[in-house]
């Protein structure tokens, strides 16, 4: 599903409105009416909800919604900005409000805050998709006042008043949400670690936008749902052999790190690969013999038959000290490469060895990785801009590990949605690691493989809390959940 950014998401109100023969009021009014069934299911009725509107189209939100809320008996208290500028949708919700018994709160300063009750609900309808600037002056002091108050809880209409669609708003004020009803698709906004403090639980609403506009834009950003991971998903040919679903080398471990290696190995086999040979310090081939018997082992000095190999992982656990290694592989490979972890801190530390990673090649790296690879950043937003950027420059296809892993390729940013905390555990990227080399060596080509692979090592992730916790999840669980992650594909 593409993200599209403010000024797309505008035009498609726009396109509905026309297209459907709707009035922009009629719209709004299908919001209000999707947010109140919200409310309806999940708030309790007896605590008072207090509702914040700007003067735009998202504060006309809030007014609508408070009409229905008032209509079904709920206890409700609203406030708007003071201002001479508003919109004819605000306009025409105001009056319909007021010609009901509500009295309505108007902020001129600080002073007319309301003071607000314990256990209380907080809607914010203050800015959504049309924020132009920082919070500032008054919605800045309403934001820090209600960022202040722990209400039961804050419910965002759209998006957190202060946060940008689709650039960053580090370090500026932004209303803490709770929930969040957004409408009709995810923002860009949400996928961003640096805003997870503002970000609740996110709700999107149908409210019946024109199906057909997204497909007619251009975006840089995607998310991979099931949907996207079941496209590029190939099933086995039934008449399949060893040989079909091919022959991967995984060069990984040494002294201190021998669990890396093994917890790469595992995860590759079982994402299918055909054949594994492990390229491992010697002091594991026997544990590794014990553990994984179906994995075959080679001296880590012995000479590789470049021909041989369907595809190569390296890195997990690998040391600083392999600088041979890696050299002879980025020289010589002709199968795709992944490259993870101190294969790419290698690499990030001499300049030769950067001028070397062939074309299509997978690098994974998590935030830290990716700055000694490619620089500093002011911001995520500046990050991912960057990640795209070099993925084109190079050729090459990078996975930037996190909350919402971003797979750059071509120049478009795929964030992944499957996954959760229990993942913020050393291992994890050498699990992930293993299951993107399995899938290069069944003929994924490297786009797919990194995107598809990051999406199973998410989904099993989340099945395994089926019987872990997000703090007692270890990526070693991973193994046993990549079977029903897969089978969710069929
Ligand atoms: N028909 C439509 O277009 C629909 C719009 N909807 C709602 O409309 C919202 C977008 O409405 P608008 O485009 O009117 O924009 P907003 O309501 O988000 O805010 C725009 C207004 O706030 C001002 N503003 C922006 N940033 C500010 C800041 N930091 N401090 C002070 N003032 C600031 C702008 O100058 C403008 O007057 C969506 O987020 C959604 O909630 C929904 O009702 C669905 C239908
Ligand atoms: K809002």
């Amino acid at each position: 599903m593409k993200l599209l950014n403010a000024s797309q998401i505008h035009q498609w109100d726009q396109i509905t409105i026309q297209n459907q023969q709707l009035t922009s009021l009629e719209l709004m009014e299908r919001a209000a009416k999707k947010c109140v069934d919200w409310i309806v299911e999940n708030l309790d009725k007896k605590s008072t909800i207090y509702i914040f509107c700007g003067r735009g189209n998202n504060g006309g939100d809030g007014l609508a919604i408070a009409k229905l809320l008032l209509s079904l008996d709920f206890n409700i208290q609203v406030n708007i900005l003071a201002g001479e500028k508003s919109s004819a949708d605000f306009e025409a919700n105001l009056k319909a409000l007021k010609s009901t018994s509500l009295e309505i709160n108007e902020l001129h300063s600080a002073n007319d805050f309301p003071k607000l009750e314990a256990n209380c609900y907080v809607v914010d309808a203050l800015f959504g998709s049309g924020i132009n600037k920082p919070l500032n002056g008054l919605p800045l002091e309403l934001a820090n006042y209600l960022n202040n108050f722990s209400p039961k809880k804050v419910i965002a209409i759209d998006v957190p008043s202060g946060m940008f669609l689709d650039h960053s708003s580090y370090g500026n004020t932004i209303i803490q949400a709770d929930e969040i009803l957004t409408f009709q698709t995810y923002k860009q906004c949400f996928f961003i670690a640096e805003n997870a403090q503002y970000l609740g639980n996110i709700h999107v609403l149908d409210i019946g936008l024109d199906a057909e506009f997204p497909y007619t834009q251009e975006s840089n950003f995607e998310i991979t749902d099931a949907n996207f991971a079941k496209n590029i998903y190939q099933p086995r040919n039934p008449f399949g052999h060893k040989g079909t679903f091919g022959h991967a080398l995984l060069i990984a471990g040494s002294q201190g790190k021998y669990g890396a290696a093994l917890m790469a190995a595992h995860a590759c086999l079982r994402t299918g690969v055909g054949l594994l040979t492990c390229n491992f310090p010697e002091e594991i081939a026997m544990p590794l013999a014990i553990t994984l018997p179906e994995a075959m082992s080679m001296k880590r000095n012995e000479t590789i038959d470049w021909d041989k190999y369907k595809s190569i992982g390296i890195g997990p656990g690998l040391g600083m000290e392999s600088f041979d290694i890696i050299k002879d592989v980025l020289t010589h490979t002709k199968s795709p490469l992944l490259i993870d972890a101190d294969g790419l801190n290698m690499i990030a530390a001499n300049d030769e060895l950067k001028s070397l990673i062939p074309q299509n090649a997978i690098l994974t790296p998590h935030p830290k990785e990716f700055e000694r690879l490619f620089g500093k950043t002011a911001n995520e937003f500046d990050r991912i801009d960057l990640a795209l950027q070099k993925s084109q420059e190079l050729h090459c296809v990078i996975v930037l590990k996190g909350h919402n892993t971003l797979i750059a390729a071509d120049g478009v940013g795929y964030f992944n949605t499957t996954g959760n905390v229990g993942l913020a555990t050393g291992g994890s990227g050498d699990t992930l690691s293993g299951i993107i080399t399995s899938l290069l060596a069944q003929g994924y080509i490297s786009k797919n493989a990194a995107i598809l692979g990051v999406y199973l090592h998410g989904l099993a992730a989340d099945l395994a809390l089926s019987k872990q916790s997000v703090e007692s999840l270890l990526p070693s669980d991973l193994n046993q959940y990549l079977g029903m992650a897969f089978k969710s594909l069929g």
